[in-house]
């Protein structure tokens, strides 16, 4: 598909750029009015359309004609000739989706590299969103708590506008699902959305991945921006962006446009830009790492994805939903959860937050026993709670699926234990501590089934019907 569609009221003008085109390799077709030009492109839309902005003896002008393409075919792109001082008009078709303009009076090699770069762009996209398509699945967002239904509200607030938006949240919570839940909803959706991985690549080769390369021998490699242009740049853990790139983004967003590492031609983009952190970038601006300038063209909207733990409730839901992914692309068995297995994992601590949640079901899945429920015995019991969880009182697995009045009595059984362990077997010591009269204490631990003894020189409590020394001595 090399077929470029040129509109201009000048005729020399627009036979002159076919024959160069033609010179080139492209088939092209001419018009030199607005209805010629809508009669050509309904009849077939070229693989690039070069547009006029005035056009004589019309009924539309090059911006009528612009917006009617970028309507009913937004994939293909338009470059746009303006006269010699109409850079106000340019950008501003900039804005309703052409994706350059050459200014008259232009040199053939300028005109090329703008038609071969729409050409490449163009193509990028059309690959991009075949990819897309194929990703959907994995990008679709899920859940029905509070916490979520609060973030979703946020997330469709800013889908219309064009506002720079910032992510915060811990990793694995979605922040990324959030940012193509954002682009898939906007006017762009068409057009790619493009993931900058800032924590994963070397700060040295950051450069020429976001701007793109230019040399005599490779031609022009585009970069990131440039294959995200029309669409969505996603800057993800952007924290960790170098300080030198940061100042050169910086420049982007300011001038909306940058040189190629090695190139001397300005390329244009139009892009938004979601970015997500992880860290507390003021911390980071405090530190000297990220840069202030830059935050705050970035933090236009702050939206803070909730943690996993901040929407237990979205856990079934999303379980179910892997195992039915896992299923679906690795044809793993489509088991359902128990409810002990469902509580427990609800009261389990998520670090890793979905991410976690959706490899731990992986893990069962292939691990796991059979195809019946999966049982909370399956998954990993809970470690010692980290210091972040401090002050917290973390259920344990089991504590977690009983009814309120054994889980009471379990876990007093327990903390009792304890004590008088820890007191070395002293009654009146660990009653004054657990705050307890001794009488009291002796009649709770009898009705609990706990009884002490002297063994060995030193005092051991155990569980009397389960016959088992819970401790085996204590200090
Ligand atoms: N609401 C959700 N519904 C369905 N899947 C989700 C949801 N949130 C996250 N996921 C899944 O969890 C995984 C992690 O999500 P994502 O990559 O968006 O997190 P993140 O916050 O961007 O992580 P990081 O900060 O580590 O890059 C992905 O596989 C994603 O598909």
């Amino acid at each position: 598909m090399s077929d470029i569609l040129i509109v201009d009221d000048e005729r020399d003008i627009r036979e002159l750029i076919g024959d160069i085109l033609e010179d080139e390799g492209f088939t092209t077709r001419l018009a030199g009015n607005s209805n010629d030009a809508m009669a050509e492109i309904n009849k077939e839309p070229p693989a690039l359309l070069i547009l006029d902005i005035w056009l004589k003896d019309s009924k539309m002008d090059g911006i009528d004609i612009l917006k009617a393409v970028k309507r009913d075919n937004p994939d293909v792109p338009v470059v746009i000739i303006s006269g010699h001082g109409n850079i106000e008009i340019a950008v501003a078709a900039i804005r309703q989706g052409a994706y350059d303009f050459i200014e008259k009076p232009f040199n053939i090699d300028q005109l090329l590299v703008v038609i071969r770069r729409a050409m490449e762009t163009s193509r990028l996209r059309r690959e991009n969103a075949t990819l897309k398509r194929g990703e959907t699945r994995s990008a679709e967002m899920l859940g029905d708590s509070a916490g979520y239904r609060a973030l979703i509200a946020q997330l469709d607030k800013v889908t219309k506008s064009n506002g720079r938006v910032m992510l915060t949240g811990p990793a694995g919570s979605g922040k990324e699902v959030a940012a193509r839940y954002i682009h898939a909803k906007s006017n762009r959706s068409s057009a790619p959305f493009v993931t900058v991985n800032c924590a994963g690549v070397e700060p040295e080769m950051m450069e020429a991945m976001l701007f793109g390369r230019e040399s005599a021998k490779r031609g022009i490699e585009p970069g990131l921006l440039e294959q995200a242009h029309g669409g969505v740049i996603y800057f993800d853990e952007v924290a960790d962006m170098p300080l030198g790139t940061q100042s050169k983004i910086l420049r982007v967003l300011v001038d909306q446009q940058f040189n190629r590492v090695g190139g001397s031609d300005k390329v244009r983009v139009d892009l938004r830009v979601i970015s997500s952190t992880g860290r507390e970038l003021q911390e980071e601006i405090a530190e000297g790492r990220f840069r202030e300038e830059l935050f705050h063209r970035l933090n236009v909207v702050p939206i803070a994805v909730p943690s996993l733990s901040e929407r237990r409730e979205d856990i079934p839901m999303l379980a179910d939903y892997f195992i039915e992914q896992c299923h679906q692309s690795q044809g793993l068995p489509k088991r359902t959860l128990s409810d002990e297995a469902v509580a427990l994992m609800q009261t389990m601590t998520w670090p890793g937050n979905v991410r976690q949640l959706k490899n731990l079901v992986e893990r069962v899945l292939i691990l796991g026993e059979g195809t019946g429920p999966i049982e909370a015995r399956e998954l990993p019991q809970e470690s010692a709670p980290s210091e972040e969880e401090d002050g917290k009182v973390i259920l344990s697995g089991t504590l977690a699926t009983m009814p309120l009045r054994e889980a009471r009595e379990a876990f007093e059984r327990e903390y009792l234990l304890t004590q008088i362990n820890r007191f070395g077997g002293n009654i009146s010591r660990t009653a004054n501590f657990v705050g307890m009269e001794r009488s009291a204490l002796h009649r709770k631990l009898k009705s609990l089934g706990v009884v002490t003894s002297q063994k060995a020189g030193a005092r051991v409590a155990r569980v009397e019907d389960e016959g088992e020394e819970q401790i085996e001595q204590a200090s």
